[in-house]
């Protein structure tokens, strides 16, 4: 006797046909506007060697416009800059972000341009905020410093040559005040995003970044200001608190191990634009189990930006986006 099911309880036949499935899978797509592209830009460009980010390079001040061309040509829509230099001054006149932003304004009109904001890469320790000599972080120093920064990559010129976007990545209290007072007395204040990475958290996933920038803290740990990794109230309240200081736009970092604290965020503010931070490590992990042979790494990859955007994403920093790109083009043509 042949069993009939209780037709409610018959699943397949929603999703039998690709269209059918897409139905079923609203609001995960990728387009371009979905990916924003970490670059770090120094005096010399060179192909970066360190074992940990194969693939990712180091763009020079002199040719980052022919480097970005190509992939600006793909449909790039957003990047974001780090500076990667010794014995500079983050808001120096040469500092590499300081020099490179005007160019790019100007080659690539249309292209966003979001510069992070930290002194981790400037300071002698390594930490991303001003130390006093017991240790300690200076937070009022460093957040003064931090707004200073941050109008110095949103100033120069004119209005077509500054960043669009500034992104603190110090954890540091009260910078995102700081930042928004800043740009409103230097008279930027409607122009200019402020993009916090609210939900950062002290992550080992970070590695491969910190090797390739150099920015390891030289004695103790960032456990101080970026977030316990098993923290959801204390995250919660960050992004409250960067929101109730005039924050533009969210962010939660690292990515795939967090993206609990994505949906979270993304529920309880709807109405601010959530990035999501595919972070270095992650990075390593689906670039070096792909070599091995491990996984497909277009499956893969394919399949941990949709699990983001559906955690509530709106939009991915990857280190792939050249490549994902290059795979949207090919999915267009059919
Ligand atoms: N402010 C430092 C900074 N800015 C971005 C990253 C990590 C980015 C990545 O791993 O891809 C880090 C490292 C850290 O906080 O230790
Ligand atoms: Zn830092
Ligand atoms: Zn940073």
């Amino acid at each position: 006797m042949s069993h009939v099911p209780d037709p409610k309880h018959v699943l397949h036949s929603g999703y039998f046909h690709q269209t059918l499935r897409n139905l079923q899978t609203p609001n995960v797509d990728i387009s371009p506007h979905n990916l924003m592209f970490p670059i770090f830009v120094g005096s010399f460009g060179h192909a970066n060697k360190a074992k940990s980010m194969p693939g990712v390079i180091q763009y020079g001040v002199s040719n980052i416009e022919s480097e970005l061309k190509p992939i600006v040509d793909k449909g790039l829509k957003s990047i974001l800059l780090f500076g990667d230099e010794k014995g500079t001054y983050a808001d120096s006149p040469q500092n590499p972000v300081m020099l490179v932003v005007p160019r790019l304004r100007k080659q690539f009109p249309n292209l966003v341009i979001a510069c992070d904001v930290c002194l981790c890469p400037y300071t002698s320790h390594g930490h991303c905020g001003i130390m006093k000599n017991d240790g300690v972080i200076d937070n009022q120093a460093s957040i003064n410093r931090l707004a200073q920064i941050a109008v110095s990559y949103a100033k120069p010129i004119s209005f077509n040559s500054r960043a669009h976007i500034v992104a603190p990545s110090d954890m540091m209290d009260g910078r995102i005040g700081a930042i928004k007072k800043g740009l409103i007395e230097a008279g930027l204040g409607n122009q200019v995003a402020v993009l916090s990475y609210a939900a950062k958290f002290a992550s080992g996933f970070y590695g491969p970044f910190r090797d390739i920038t150099k920015s390891a803290p030289m004695f103790s740990d960032r456990k101080c200001y970026q977030l316990p990794p098993g923290s959801k109230g204390l995250a919660a309240r960050a992004v409250l608190r960067d929101i109730n200081e005039g924050c533009d736009m969210l962010m939660v970092k690292p990515g795939l191990a967090y993206l609990d604290i994505v949906k979270q965020t993304k529920e309880a503010h709807p109405e601010y634009p959530l990035f999501v931070y595919q972070v270095s490590g992650e990075y390593a992990m689906l670039y070096h189990a792909a070599q091995a042979g491990a996984i497909d790494l277009r499956g893969v990859l394919e399949e941990v930006l949709l699990s983001m955007r559906r955690a509530g994403a709106d939009c991915i920093i990857t280190y792939f986006t050249p490549l994902i790109l290059d795979w949207l083009q090919i999915k267009s043509k059919y």
